[in-house]
């Protein structure tokens, strides 16, 4: 069982939109959406071995700070709460989430200490966008294309052992000004891609009800010393680009780095040069 799967089962308590986003919003009736996203890591599965505590802090508040960007909003505070082992840990490890945060113009302001048997943290973001730029992942339409910032599978090759791309897996940067410039564009919808491509391009099929056609000719593929650069770039997770579907018409005022993959279609599903795409990628599993 996979956390997918898990979330599977509470769907009905909580709601099938508030389980299907990087972020809940909440509307402050001023024409301005309140979005906010929580997440947690731990040691053992999310901190590769060798990281630095300010690496850890950093990570943890990028992971939640990417959410928002991803609705196209402007994080404005990050509250940090950290289950401690070591008590000495918590300096050097604030030091990065407060880094993070303030690199992307939000403001950690508060959080929680516990001891712990294990480093366990929960990073709890808020931002705010204008209703009318506000990016979820229902949205896209049959026509629309589909595309990514940045360079998929960079984080995986990392850990694998490609120390040229160290710094994508250990501080990833939330695509906060090209997720507000996505959305000013009219972006139809949006997410980050924390979990792998593929995944995310599954996640996003589901909940705006289409299907995604890729051009395998299209793909930025990663320059990697060893392994599959397609494997890493369709399945590999932890490198938080962002990926959106945005009307052809939208593309040329769009003044941010991006790749054109694929197209949305009506049929539900996700192919590559014909062929399905495999629905996998990083996941908490029991
Ligand atoms: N325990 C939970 N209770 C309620 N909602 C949850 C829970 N876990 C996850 N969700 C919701 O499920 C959706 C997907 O979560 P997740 O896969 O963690 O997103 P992301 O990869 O963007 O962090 C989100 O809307 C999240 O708020
Ligand atoms: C062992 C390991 N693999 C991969 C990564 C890269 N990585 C960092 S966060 C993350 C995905 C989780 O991020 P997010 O979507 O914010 O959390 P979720 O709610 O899906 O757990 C990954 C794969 C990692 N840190 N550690
Ligand atoms: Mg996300
Ligand atoms: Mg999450
Ligand atoms: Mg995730």
């Amino acid at each position: 069982m996979d956390d997918r799967s898990l979330l599977d089962s509470i769907r009905h308590l909580i709601g099938e939109d508030e389980t299907a986003d990087d972020c809940a919003g909440f509307d402050l009736s001023d024409g301005r959406i309140l979005v906010s996203s929580t997440d947690m890591l731990h040691e053992t599965t999310d901190f590769p071995k060798g990281m630095t505590e300010f690496e850890k802090g950093w990570m943890s508040a990028a992971v939640t700070l990417s959410d928002i960007a991803s609705c196209g909003a402007q994080p404005i505070q990050l509250l940090v709460a950290v289950g401690l082992d070591d008590p000495a840990r918590l300096v050097p490890f604030m030091e990065g989430a407060v880094a993070c945060a303030e690199s992307v113009g939000a403001k950690v302001a508060g959080g929680d200490i516990d001891s712990h048997t294990e480093l366990t943290v929960v990073t709890t973001g808020f931002g705010i966008v204008e209703r009318s730029c506000c990016c979820r992942r229902t949205g896209a339409s049959p026509g629309d294309l589909v595309c990514i910032t940045g360079t998929p599978g960079l984080a995986m090759a990392a850990l694998e052992g490609d120390e040229r791309y160290r710094k994508n897996l250990l501080t990833p940067v939330p695509q906060v000004k090209a997720g507000q410039k996505i959305a000013r564009a009219k972006a139809s919808s949006m997410m980050d891609i924390s979990d792998g491509l593929a995944i995310s391009l599954y996640d996003m099929a589901q909940a705006s009800g289409v299907g995604f056609v890729l051009d395998s000719k299209n793909f930025n593929l990663p320059d990697v010393c060893s392994g599959s650069a397609r494997e890493y770039y369709l399945y590999g997770g932890g490198d938080f680009g962002l990926l959106f579907c945005i009307p052809p018409a939208c593309l040329s005022a769009l003044d941010t780095d991006y790749t054109v993959i694929g197209t949305v279609v009506s049929e539900k599903g996700v192919w590559c040069d014909g062929d399905p795409v495999e629905k996998r990628g990083y996941a908490h599993s029991w």
